[in-house]
């Protein structure tokens, strides 16, 4: 049995955006959690050359150089002596649509070449990841968390049990730095220093994690809609959806998710989506 490493969506129920720093990145503070049964596969293949190749519905859609090359490079380096790896990835999640594909398959590489070296630890794995990118370290605890400074800083929050979601793609072109290019069109303001950290939420029900999201929502919302319209009818068809406890946008977009109680409720939510937009990437799932 060759080894493989679930890459599953990264789901950010929250997204505030702190500030701008004099690095040009953002400070931001973010409650992330992470679909259970919907995402990549990272695979070990047989093969002596070092790379990827890349299968699945969005394989064609990567564009530049891949993130799974640039983990098993960022790999190499800290661990020398590791053997060159062939590695397989099935594309299944849409690229450059805020749920962190290619943050999630970094990550997953990461987890699947430490698995041949127990001496390289977690913290070792997160000091790789943060060189790839600000949502990787995130993706290699692949928990609930509460993410702050620019995505390196993670503390463990527990989610309750039953919590799903409807996640929504409108599958519409995006150009290639839509991430940047909404963090520029919110004008955020410099920070002047560190911002002060708030202690880590706890929620026992799940009516206490939609009143902190419907409270914090997503400060990329309004310029991730000036750069894509499309989010905002996906919102609404969303926001149309029976049983449906709070629908917002994840990351920069234009995935957007609705939150339910039930998985039945979210499988009903996402088949009635299916029958008005049939062109549409539509998925239900348990987040955790
Ligand atoms: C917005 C978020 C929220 O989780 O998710 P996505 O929409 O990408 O899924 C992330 O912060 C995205 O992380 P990631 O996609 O890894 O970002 P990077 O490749 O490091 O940076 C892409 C660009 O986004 C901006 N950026 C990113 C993170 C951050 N904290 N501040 C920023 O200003 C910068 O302009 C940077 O050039
Ligand atoms: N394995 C990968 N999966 C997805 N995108 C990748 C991958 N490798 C490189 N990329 C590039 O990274 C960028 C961001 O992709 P992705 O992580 O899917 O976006 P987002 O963080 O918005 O969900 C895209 O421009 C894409 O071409």
């Amino acid at each position: 049995m060759l080894k493989s490493e679930f890459a599953p969506a990264k789901i950010n129920l929250t997204l505030e955006i702190l500030g701008r720093r004099s690095d040009g990145y953002h400070e931001l503070r973010s409650l992330v959690a992470f679909a259970q049964d919907v995402g990549d596969v990272v695979e070990l293949a047989s093969g002596s050359l070092s790379g990827v190749e890349i299968t699945g519905p969005f394989a064609g859609d990567i564009s530049g150089s891949n993130l799974v090359d640039s983990a098993i490079a960022a790999f190499a380096e800290k661990v020398p002596g590791a053997a060159p790896n062939r590695l397989s990835l099935v594309k299944n999640l849409p690229v450059a649509s805020g749920i962190g594909g290619g943050s999630a398959d970094a990550a997953a590489t990461l987890r699947l070449l430490s698995s041949a070296y127990p001496e390289v630890s977690e913290p070792d794995l997160l000091t790789m990841a943060r060189v790839l990118g600000a949502d990787v370290p995130v993706c290699i605890r692949a928990r609930p968390v509460m993410m702050t400074g620019v995505g390196e800083t993670l503390d463990e929050v527990a989610l309750p049990h039953d919590l799903y979601a409807v996640l929504v793609n409108p599958l519409a072109g995006v150009p290639a730095n839509k991430t940047s290019q909404v963090f520029a069109s919110l004008g955020a303001a410099t920070l002047a220093g560190t911002p002060s950290k708030e202690p880590t939420p706890r929620f026992s029900r799940i009516d206490d994690v939609i009143a902190y999201a419907k409270a914090r929502g997503n400060d990329l919302e309004a310029p991730a809609l000036r750069l894509l319209p499309i989010i905002g009818t996906v919102l609404a068809d969303l926001r149309r959806l029976e049983n449906g406890l709070l629908s917002q946008l994840s990351g920069a977009g234009p995935t957007c998710f609705t939150l339910f109680k039930t998985r039945s409720e979210a499988e009903a939510g996402a088949l009635a989506l299916r029958l008005r937009q049939p062109s549409w990437w539509i998925r239900p799932t348990r987040l955790g």
